[in-house]
């Protein structure tokens, strides 16, 4: 018997997720049966999708979405020993039982002096999502301009990382003048404060007089429009996420896209990280080649405790991380 705690969205979320959206649930697993594990988590993720999410597919009382590395602590599945660790969709739990479906086995040649964390983050989904929007949706070419926006973040660091390391030309927006400096440290062009510039229109233009040839998109709202007239003529935009409208309640109106979208003849495609599955094993060899070559810098914030995690959460969506936002158990 094991005591399992989890957090369960209590009240569906209205406008910013409060403290008194969670609750707190204990509850005592029983032991493995023949072809199950018993995991426990050691780093959980806080993730921006988890808010649109439970707007499309939860219901009060359900237990928020997530994925963990977790430990495999108890085992009758000839596949997961004991004392190895996985990747799992368990949600924001500390213990599960599974029966092997979904679990991803960390990486054999894993270094031992690399935090098994990363499998959150660069060499984990958000490093994914960062390698597919670049390869698959931008095509982006040596020599290109990219401009990429929450660029101090999980997605946004490793995209400006993987731009440089392709030869490319890249600008970033964050939302602070830390995180400017962080960008900087990473290897970006230029990098400015959304927050402070003043007028987003005169510092893009600034980053990048010629305009942008790819922009890859994670916030959403009223700056895409301007982003979108900053772009050449025939270039490429990947919507990733749109964060800044995950807390909207009732949707945004804006400028429509149309007319520029023609007058510069854009292409706009929109994604998930989930088409690319069939190429996670061989995009996470990569990815991890690019850390241990030095080529891709892994910042983490990393929040304590599992009674912290909807603290993590609500940070993470305030922007109060750099790189990663996790969870250590
Ligand atoms: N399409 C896909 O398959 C996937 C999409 N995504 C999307 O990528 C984006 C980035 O995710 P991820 O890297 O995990 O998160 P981050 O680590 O970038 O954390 C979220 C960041 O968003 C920024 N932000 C929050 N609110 C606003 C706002 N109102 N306006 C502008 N920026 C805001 C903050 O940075 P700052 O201080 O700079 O404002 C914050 O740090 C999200 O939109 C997410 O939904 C992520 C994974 C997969
Ligand atoms: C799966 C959520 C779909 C909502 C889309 C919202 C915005 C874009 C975005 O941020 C997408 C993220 C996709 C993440 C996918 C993660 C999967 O690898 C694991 C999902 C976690 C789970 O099943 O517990």
């Amino acid at each position: 018997m094991v005591k399992a705690k989890s957090w369960v969205m209590t009240k569906y979320f209205d406008g910013f997720p409060k403290k008194s959206n969670f609750g707190l649930k204990v509850e005592e697993l029983p032991e493995p049966k023949d072809g199950e594990v018993l995991l426990e988590a050691v780093f959980l993720s806080v993730d921006p999708y988890m808010r649109l999410f439970s707007k499309i597919s939860m219901k009060e009382g359900d237990v928020m979405i997530g994925s963990q590395v977790a430990k495999v602590i108890q085992s009758k599945h000839p596949g997961f020993p004991v004392g190895s660790h996985v990747v799992s969709n368990s949600g924001w739990r500390t213990h599960t039982l599974s029966d092997g479906t979904g679990l991803t086995p960390i990486l054999p040649e894993w270094p031992k002096d690399v935090s098994l964390s990363l499998a959150l983050g660069a060499i984990g989904m958000p490093g994914l999502t960062a390698v597919y929007g670049i390869e698959e949706v931008l095509g982006l070419q040596k020599g290109e301009t990219l401009l990429v926006n929450a660029a101090a973040g999980a997605v946004g660091s490793v995209v400006g990382q993987i731009a440089k390391i392709k030869g490319c030309k890249v600008v970033g927006s964050a939302g602070s003048d830390a995180k400017v400096v962080f960008l900087k440290e990473l290897g970006f062009d230029e990098a400015f404060n959304y927050k402070t510039v003043g007028s987003l229109e005169e510092a893009l233009r600034k980053a990048s007089p010629e305009g942008y040839d790819c922009f890859f998109e994670n916030v959403g709202g009223p700056s895409s429009f301007i982003v979108l007239q900053q772009m050449k003529n025939c270039g490429r935009i990947a919507v990733c996420g749109s964060i800044s409208t995950y807390n909207d309640s009732e949707p945004q109106t804006g400028l429509y896209p149309y007319v520029i979208m023609i007058i510069k003849e854009l292409k706009m495609e929109g994604f998930l990280i989930t088409r690319w599955q069939h190429k996670h094993p061989e995009t996470l060899r990569r990815l991890l080649a690019w850390v241990k070559e030095g080529k891709l810098q892994c910042r983490e914030h990393v929040t304590k405790g599992f009674e912290n995690m909807p603290a993590a959460f609500m940070g993470m969506m305030r922007g109060e991380n750099i790189g990663k936002a996790v969870v250590a158990v």
